[in-house]
């Protein structure tokens, strides 16, 4: 599997809603908010359920209505097209509509 160019992934990130590169630049983050416990752990249900059928999975922890979201690709030692996927899965499992 191969890690995405510095081109690509600008590409990528600019299609994603709130994604950033970690400071060593192997991982993208995002942080998002929802109402209550209830909705992020909704999410994190509905999540899980989609990185299990990708077999991709997030690093992550929740604190009441937030939930903090790592993606890397243990395998390649960096970032890939499955973690765009992964996030932009989650993406819209958060929003819906957008
Ligand atoms: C054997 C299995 O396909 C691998 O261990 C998968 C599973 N889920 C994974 N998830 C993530 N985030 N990175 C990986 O490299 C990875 N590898």
């Amino acid at each position: 599997m191969k890690t995405l160019s510095k081109t690509a992934l600008a590409t990528e990130l600019a299609k994603l809603s709130d994604w950033k590169t970690t400071a060593k630049g192997d991982a993208i983050t995002r942080v998002f908010t929802f109402a209550d416990f209830s909705e992020a752990f909704g999410f994190m249900a509905r999540a899980a359920l989609a990185a299990e059928t990708m077999n991709h999975h997030p690093e992550w922890s929740n604190v009441y209505n937030k939930v903090t979201v790592t993606l890397t690709t243990h395998d390649a030692g960096g970032l890939t097209d499955r973690d765009i996927a992964l996030a932009a899965a989650m993406d819209s499992i958060a929003s819906p509509s957008a």
